[in-house]
């Protein structure tokens, strides 16, 4: 269809337009003239205004001269009226078949108003044929050249009479060499062409191999009229099918695998896609759900389980792995969801659903909970023991707001009044509380009380301390209380939130009147306490709960230290981190190890939930991993090598602009190339050397990081 329509002519296309004027006035000699210098077989003869009257041909001449007319005569009795004649907009298809059955060789061709336009003659209708047949050739040359399964055509005798270049390398054949050869040469597994016999009839699809491609051929006998003259081989060729097929076996095979695997398990397994419709289940999560397989499969995890959420962990701020505990289905259970990753995008989410032996687990955190518990407990009894003294002056700061904080402790370490300390956990709550116990004069002890690690019936012992002979198993003599430990010292309350309500009123009893007894005792004691208190909780929302005693809380708060986190004065992460390392590298003999500047500005973009002492544990594991003297960003802990950085933001570090000594400000003031070259290669490992993620993170194009990259020689 479309070759035909490609085809489709008019007459214009194809006639002789140079036609020259002829009139009625004209004679037989000018005629003939024409005839024999225009090689034209017939002449329109037109009046003043071109308009067609009537054409002469050799025929009409022969018959006039015939007749004695003079070659001097005009033309006009010999003029033929009823002459064949085309519109130059007719199709030349439908005139060759008008010409054929008018059994004529030519026409005058006319324009719409019946004036001349030319003559078409056989010798023009051949032309166009040629010029069609000419189109038709090239493109089906062009079609069999570019088609993808290989081609042969064969002769009668099973000679290659041509073969396209799909057939060429699929039968690794050069066509200089093949044609004309007997097609047994290159397929010599194939029997049939092996004689040279005419092969009259088709032959099936075989596999055959050459050059360990594996091919699929068959042969097409092709004849015209019942008369066999030879006949077509196709060549697919399927060595790129047989990968595929195999890949998909074996990643069927692989399917199989971990569904069994998944169905082993007591946990429910639901994964997934990135368009949040379940990918996988195992039997468990059917029997959690309640849901047959049709239910689940391929449905939104939005719909089929909306409690879970699922979804949400496609969103990229999702972190993953924490374990939260929920109720799907008025069913307890614990989920723990983990986002899939293929080439740095998320590609789909599984969730862990542990619902079954959840009192195990119960018991289990219960126990890790008291160990916890007990381990801090006998810390704060250690420090006790062998507690080093701190001075305000070891808490190390560039930022102007805890500096103040640092100014306003020391300024009041002398005072008797009792000091809150709030902020989050790590902060530096203890340092401040030693740093004023120590800059404050106080004869006494520094004593620590964790009131989150007291056990429950410790805990008026604990404070109080008993007499002796209090009960079974009290040490003869009995045993001093905080309290009394921590005369004309400091006694400081960590966790304060988690004092329990009752021992709040003795607490807030011993305060006010400054004397108590100990357990089992009837003895007075006076003691002469500064208390210090901590918390990371929210004492007034506490009070307001009636979790907390307003007269206890009012008490406590009369000078007030905020400590803000980390992640708000993150310009001290590298100082903080300098001296971390220094301070574990002389407790651990390691000599001096430098921290690199991707190191730096890793920790300093890391938000640090749990702030300073959390920067303590991963300086000390990535100190534990290091072989040579510079700490490098690979011995960080994996969660701040891959941080999730939002792109639109600043680094932390570089929000606040009023500092003088801002760290990451130092990598550019003291070395612009070196901060860029840390900055790219940090960006690098961020996106696993993914240029263009890298260029994007940073926020600059592609040309500008290519540039840079050259700039900087980080190839
Ligand atoms: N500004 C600082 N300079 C030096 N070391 C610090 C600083 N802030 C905190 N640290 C260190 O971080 C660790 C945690 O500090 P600290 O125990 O005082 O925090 P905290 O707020 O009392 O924590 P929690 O509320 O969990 O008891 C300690 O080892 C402490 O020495």
């Amino acid at each position: 269809m479309l070759i035909k329509n490609s085809f489709t002519q008019t007459v214009s296309n194809y006639m002789n337009r140079h036609v020259p004027k002829l009139t009625d006035q004209h004679t037989i000699l000018d005629a003939v003239k024409i005839f024999r210098k225009d090689k034209i077989w017939i002449l329109p003869v037109m009046d003043e205004q071109n308009l067609f009257v009537g054409a002469l041909t050799p025929s009409a001449i022969f018959k006039a001269l015939s007749e004695n007319a003079s070659i001097d005569e005009p033309i006009l009795p010999y003029i033929i009226k009823n002459t064949i004649t085309v519109y130059e907009t007719d199709d030349l298809t439908e005139v060759r078949s008008f010409l054929l059955e008018k059994q004529v060789g030519q026409a005058v061709v006319l324009s719409a108003d019946n004036r001349v336009s030319g003559v078409l003659d056989t010798k023009n209708i051949i032309q166009a044929y040629k010029t069609r047949s000419d189109t038709y050739g090239y493109s089906l040359e062009s079609l069999f050249q570019h088609m993808q399964t290989g081609i042969l055509a064969l002769d009668y005798k099973g000679r290659i009479l041509v073969a396209n270049h799909a057939a060429e390398s699929m039968c690794n054949i050069k066509r200089d060499y093949s044609i004309g050869h007997h097609f047994s040469e290159i397929f010599p597994d194939l029997i049939e062409f092996k004689s040279d016999n005419p092969q009259m009839t088709d032959i099936p699809l075989q596999r055959i191999t050459i050059d360990h491609k594996k091919l699929l051929v068959k042969y097409k006998s092709l004849s015209r009229e019942s008369k066999y003259w030879g006949g077509i081989i196709l060549i697919s060729d399927l060595t790129d099918y047989e990968e595929i097929a195999k890949e998909l076996e074996i990643t069927k095979r692989l399917e199989r695998t971990l569904q069994t695997v998944l169905n082993t398990t007591n946990d429910a397994y639901i994964v997934i896609d990135q368009t949040g419709k379940i990918d996988m289940i195992n039997e468990a999560a059917m029997d959690f759900t309640k849901k047959p397989k049709q239910q689940l499969l391929g449905r939104s995890v939005k719909l089929a389980i909306p409690e879970i959420h699922l979804e949400e962990a496609l969103n990229d701020d999702f972190q993953g792995e924490k374990l939260e505990a929920m109720i799907i289905e008025k069913r307890k259970c614990l989920v723990q969801k983990t986002p899939i990753f293929k080439d740095h995008q998320r590609v789909g989410t599984i969730a862990k659903i542990i619902y079954k032996d959840l009192n195990k687990w119960k018991s289990v955190i219960k126990t890790l909970t008291d160990l916890e518990k007990e381990v801090s407990f006998y810390r704060g009894e250690l420090s006790l023991i062998g507690g080093t003294p701190f001075d305000l002056d070891d808490i190390i700061t560039q930022d102007p707001e805890l500096k103040k904080l640092k100014h306003f402790a020391r300024q009041s370490a002398s005072g008797f009044s009792n000091v809150l300390l709030l902020g989050e956990s790590g902060t530096g709550k203890e340092l401040f509380a030693r740093g004023i116990h120590n800059a404050s004069h106080r004869t006494g002890k520094f004593i620590k009380v964790n009131c989150a690690a007291i056990p429950e019936e410790l805990w008026e012992s604990e404070f109080f301390g008993y007499a002796d002979g209090a009960f079974t198993g009290a040490k003869k003599g009995g045993k001093p209380g905080k309290f009394e430990l921590a005369h004309n010292g400091t006694l400081f309350l960590d966790e304060i939130g988690d004092m329990p309500l009752l021992m709040q009123v003795k607490l807030l009893r011993v305060l006010q009147e400054k004397e108590f007894e100990r357990v089992g005792g009837n003895e007075t004691i006076n003691v002469n306490v500064r208390i210090i208190a901590a918390t990371n909780k929210n004492l007034t929302e506490m009070v307001a709960k009636n979790e907390f005693r307003e007269d206890l809380f009012y008490r406590l708060n009369v000078i007030v230290l905020n400590i803000p986190p980390l992640r708000e004065r993150a310009h001290d992460i590298p100082l903080l981190a300098k001296s971390i390392t220094k301070k574990l590298c002389h407790l651990m003999g390691l000599g001096n190890v430098h921290l690199s500047k991707t190191v730096l500005m890793a920790l300093s973009m890391y938000q640090w939930p749990g702030n300073v002492r959390e920067l303590e544990n991963a300086v000390e594991r990535a100190l534990n991993a290091i072989e040579s003297d510079v700490l490098e960003i690979e011995h960080l802990p994996e969660y701040i090598q891959k941080q999730k950085i939002n792109q639109s933001s600043e680094p932390p570090a570089l929000k606040k602009t009023n500092v003088e000594q801002v760290s990451i400000s130092d990598f550019y003031k003291l070395n612009m190339d070196n901060a860029e070259k840390d900055t790219i290669t940090f960006a690098l490992n961020q996106t696993n050397g993914n240029r263009t993620a890298a260029a994007k993170l940073l926020g600059i194009s592609r040309s500008q990081f290519y540039k840079k990259l050259r700039k900087l020689d980080i190839l």
